[in-house]
């Protein structure tokens, strides 16, 4: 049988940047055939990146886009064939009455485009939305390459084993029909969306195609931040006996080239990350590099209190941008522990980022003079206590238009879940990097961030989380134990349970009913949330699609 080389790109588009998105590829390419690489594998929609979402809805970009494709095609070096993922029309569409697009993708060559592949299986759930823009291919197909049979799948195709999920989740499965046309390997471009310990999954899923069918398997996946969705890349390839031969760097860019006889020849495998914290850390880091950086900034500004919250967001922001690129702003107020100026300085210098303090109290009494007349007759409440929060988030918001950074929200899961935050305060923001990381777990990753050397100080860890917005508060006179929230709240968002599970769990239901209504009662603060980054199988994203003015719960 022929060999082959086969070329993995690890490819971080910018979502819609046509040109910059042929040109990656075409680097990729360049470097590709220095080393002798006979067919180079692309992410999913390669092209326009992933998730292109309502970009699809305008022709032009659908126009352009071939024509970018056709450019590409003209500009690579000889006797290289290309799978590059793009959006093409579908000629059907009216006729046939089906959706106007197709998920496809290109086998290009210097001489063209040689064929054209569709998606056939088109997920629809969490943050997916493909039927809202594509039809579905009918039919699996393969090209050859030096005698070889090379089935082409994207991404969703092979989500559909029956034998590993123990149930069928589509009506048909591409892999079972490349393997009925005797296919010689399968390859599959992906964009697969970062979620805690997803890659396990990934491999677990695609050795089962692999040995079952003992058909080699080739996966590119995208890697990068675009909005909430971080690609973890982890490009993976199988033998036909199921075995992880190469396995990608996890969330970088890269080009790695495998050997192909009858079956792959071992190559690199760089490891997965030991554990999960080590994992979220490294996909929160890149999710804020590439937000900030797709989105053309520089520098990130945000309110250090001395708490957990921002001094873990602070320190994945230097992590992304540098120490010279972080601005912290310390603002107390007369209700302000000693701490929260002590230790944010301590993380200051532990991290060695720029900061800035400014005192509210000023601010604070112009304010209450001016709503004096207005609130005369009521007692001190939650709106004098949120005033302090919104006059921080008016003051960060200034900094960062005055000088061009951009705003870090640092509010975590478990606030957001139950609107244990402030409308135009702390939820001020362009990026909420923690809004999927449940406050359990932010303690989880500051103790692992310290696991060499003191990164967050000790302080910040052992003292009672606390707003500060009025004397002696704590978040534990208004929230069950964080432990107890973030199970409750898990066996709810996460798990899909009723109440009546949770409570059948052993749960106090009173605690239950509380924090069910906490949390339909929230909607409307997330409604109007910055983005977060999505870290967990169901985070308060594009995938969380709940009513505001209901009555269900
Ligand atoms: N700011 C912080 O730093 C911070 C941090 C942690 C906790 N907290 C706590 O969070 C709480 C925030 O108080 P809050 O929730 O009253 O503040 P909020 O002002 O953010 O939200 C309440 C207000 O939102 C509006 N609203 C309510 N339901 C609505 C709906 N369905 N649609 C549109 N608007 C609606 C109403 O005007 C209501 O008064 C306080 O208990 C505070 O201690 C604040
Ligand atoms: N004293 C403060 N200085 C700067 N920034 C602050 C201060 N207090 C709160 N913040 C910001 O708001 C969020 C939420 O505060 P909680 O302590 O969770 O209520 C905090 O992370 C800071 O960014
Ligand atoms: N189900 C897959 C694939 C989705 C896709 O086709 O983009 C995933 O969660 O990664
Ligand atoms: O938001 P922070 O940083 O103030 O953390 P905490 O809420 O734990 O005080």
């Amino acid at each position: 049988m022929s060999s082959l080389k086969i070329g993995i790109a690890q490819l971080n588009p910018i979502v819609g940047d046509l040109a910059g998105n042929a040109a990656r590829i075409l680097e990729s390419a360049i470097e590709a055939k220095q080393f002798g690489v006979d067919l180079l594998l692309t992410p999913e929609l390669s092209l326009c990146g992933y998730p292109p979402r309502d970009l699809l809805l305008n022709p032009g970009f659908i126009e352009e886009m071939s024509k970018q494709l056709a450019d590409l095609a003209r500009q690579l070096p000889e006797n290289l064939s290309v799978l590059v993922g793009f959006a093409g029309n579908n000629p059907r569409s009216i006729l046939a009455g089906e959706k106007p697009l197709f998920n496809s993708t290109a086998l290009l060559n210097s001489q063209g485009i040689q064929e054209v592949f569709h998606k056939r299986l088109l997920p629809t759930y969490d943050v997916f939305d493909e039927n809202r823009y594509f039809a579905s291919g009918k039919e699996s197909h393969y090209f050859h390459l030096h005698d070889l049979k090379i089935g082409v799948t994207i991404c969703e195709d092979v989500w559909n084993d029956e034998e590993f999920w123990g149930k069928r989740q589509y009506a048909v499965d591409p892999i079972a029909d490349l393997a009925a046309l005797n296919v010689d390997l399968i390859v599959n471009l992906s964009a697969s969306p970062y979620s805690i310990r997803k890659q396990i999954l990934r491999e677990d899923l695609l050795a089962h195609s692999a040995k079952r069918y003992q058909i080699p398997i080739a996966y590119v996946n995208q890697v990068g931040g675009n909005d909430d969705l971080i690609f973890d890349g982890h490009s993976v390839a199988f033998n036909r006996q199921g075995e992880v031969i190469y396995r990608a760097p996890g969330f970088t860019s890269s080009l790695e080239i495998l050997e192909f006889e009858n079956d792959f020849s071992p190559a690199s495998l760089y490891p997965i990350p030991e554990t999960e914290e080590e994992e979220i850390y490294r996909a929160l880091v890149l999710g804020v590099r590439d937000y900030t950086e797709k989105c053309g900034f520089k520098k990130a500004i945000l309110g250090l209190s001395g708490g957990i919250d921002s001094s873990l967001v602070a320190s994945i922001t230097t992590d992304a941008l540098g120490r010279e690129n972080v601005l912290g702003v310390m603002m107390p107020s007369p209700y302000s522990s000693e701490g929260s100026i002590t230790d944010a300085l301590a993380l200051v210098h532990n991290l060695g980022i720029q900061c800035e303090k400014l005192a509210i109290q000023e601010a604070m009494t112009a304010y209450d003079r001016l709503l004096e007349p207005l609130f005369a007759g009521t007692s001190f409440g939650v709106a004098e206590e949120n005033l302090q929060s919104r006059i921080r988030g008016n003051l960060l918001m200034a900094l960062a238009n005055k000088f061009g950074h951009l705003l870090l929200s640092t509010g975590n899961k478990s606030e957001m879940a139950v609107g244990y935050c402030t409308l135009y305060g702390d939820m001020n923001g362009g990026l909420a990097v923690i809004a999927d990381v449940p406050k359990t777990r932010v303690y989880s990753l500051c103790h692992w961030l310290n696991r060499q050397k003191e990164i967050i100080p000790p302080n910040v860890l052992t003292k009672a989380p606390s707003a500060e917005l009025k004397p002696d508060q704590k978040d534990q006179d208004s929230l069950p134990p964080y432990e107890i929230l973030d199970e409750i709240l898990d066996r709810l968002i996460e798990q899909h349970q009723s109440s009546r599970q949770i409570i059948e769990a052993g749960f106090d239901p009173e605690t239950v009913r509380k924090v069910v209504k906490l949390v339909k009662n929230a909607e409307f603060k997330r409604k109007q949330a910055p983005p977060g980054l999505k870290i967990s199988d169901r985070a308060f994203g594009t995938g969380w699609r709940m009513p505001i003015a209901s009555r269900w719960s």
